[in-house]
């Protein structure tokens, strides 16, 4: 039986990866599609790549019949799953939000970060944090899973061979990640305008930035101790497309970097090492659900120097929905991810 799925949030960019990704699944019935702007609108006449795969409407989130869907992915800014997951936990509906308001197990440190009081904190006690390639066994078994943040995605899937091995100086670790501006969504804001991020390139959120403690609380828990992180956000004047670069000084420098990387994801359908002395492109993986990953050891340097690239969109948002969504209905897990990246 096909699984019925809703979307909360079907007009934003994760909104209509999903709708892409979900419309071309062979065991997904695209249940209920909401938007509050767009409610009585065909989806396919706001977004033509949909034109003759989703042409049903939009429909308002509280009147959408969520209850009676088998999953109900969040698309929506932070803070609005936790309003609305209880009631459909409570329904038998599994829950996965690609928002934030599950990732952190701290409740004090997200309210920190994130600005709110957290609305259903015995619901978040029982979120999975959706990285398969960490906690593949508990999402499979999850009501309710956190799917991780973009940036997170691609900095922990470049560091976690280290620091699961014990190979990293854990007090030093740097992750300098850029990110194309589809990272920010598509309601409008000036620092995304064509006229302000084309042609242009810049740090943001030096001093702090919101995905800091998520990426934290996943390093650590794959060092099994305090990491020390120095993580830094750029906007790149492109759209989809996240490149991390990662430093961590070696305990070792001795140690076969490119043989722990390929032993550790040597199963993962979707993190892709490549053969020494690569610099992935972040074109190699548009469109597509697949992380690709690079690790040096740089002439001189004690570091472990690894390049890690992901659509932020796909692997680090709808792509990994899909794919825990796979994980919760024993579907094979990479059903409806396999399209190789867009190129040019
Ligand atoms: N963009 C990215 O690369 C990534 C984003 N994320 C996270 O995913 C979530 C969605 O991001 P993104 O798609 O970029 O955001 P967008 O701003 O592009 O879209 C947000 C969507 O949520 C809907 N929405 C807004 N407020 C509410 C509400 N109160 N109730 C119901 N629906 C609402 C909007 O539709 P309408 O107003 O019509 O109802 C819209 O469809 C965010 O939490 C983001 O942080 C995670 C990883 C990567
Ligand atoms: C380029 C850009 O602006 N990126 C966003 C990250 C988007 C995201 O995934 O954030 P959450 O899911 O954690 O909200 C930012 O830095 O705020």
């Amino acid at each position: 039986m096909a699984i019925r799925a809703g979307i909360v949030g079907g007009t934003g960019y994760t909104g209509v990866e999903l709708l892409r990704l979900l419309a071309a699944h062979p065991g997904v019935d695209l249940a209920v599609i909401t938007s509050r702007g767009k409610a009585g609108v065909a989806v396919s006449e706001v977004f033509p790549n949909l034109r003759g795969h989703v042409d049903q409407p939009f429909v308002e989130p509280d009147e959408a019949g969520l209850g009676e869907c088998d999953v109900v992915f969040f698309a929506t800014p932070n803070g609005t799953a936790m309003e609305m997951a209880p009631a459909l936990l409570e329904q038998g509906v599994r829950v996965i939000d690609l928002g934030a308001d599950f990732r952190i197990r701290d409740l004090e440190l997200w309210s920190r970060w994130y600005g709110m009081t957290h609305h259903c904190p015995a619901v978040a006690a029982e979120a999975v944090y959706g990285l398969p390639e960490r906690h593949r066994e508990a999402i499979r078994a999850a009501r309710l899973v956190a799917n991780p943040g973009c940036y997170p995605t691609a900095v922990q899937l470049g560091l976690i061979p280290l620091l699961e091995a014990g190979l990293v100086d854990t007090r030093h670790v740097v992750a300098d990640a850029k990110s194309g501006a589809s990272g920010a969504g598509r309601q409008p804001r000036q620092h995304t305008l064509l006229c302000e991020a084309g042609e242009n390139f810049h740090a943001y959120g030096a001093g702090g930035h919101r995905h800091l403690p998520e990426i934290r609380q996943g390093l650590e828990e794959a060092a099994g101790g305090e990491v020390g992180l120095v993580f830094v956000p750029h906007l790149l004047p492109m759209i989809r497309g996240i490149h991390a670069t990662l430093y961590a000084p070696l305990r070792d420098p001795a140690v076969d970097l490119q043989a722990v990387f390929e032993t550790r994801y040597a199963d993962e359908p979707f993190v892709d090492v490549l053969p020494p002395g690569s610099h992935p492109e972040t074109r190699s993986v548009r469109g597509s659900n697949m992380v690709r990953i690079a690790v040096h050891r740089p002439e001189d340097s004690d570091m472990a120097l690894v390049l890690a690239v992901e659509d932020n969109l796909v692997k680090g948002a709808a792509g990994q929905a899909v794919q825990n969504m796979n994980l919760m209905f024993a579907r094979p897990e990479t059903e409806g991810l396999l399209a190789p990246a867009v190129l040019p």
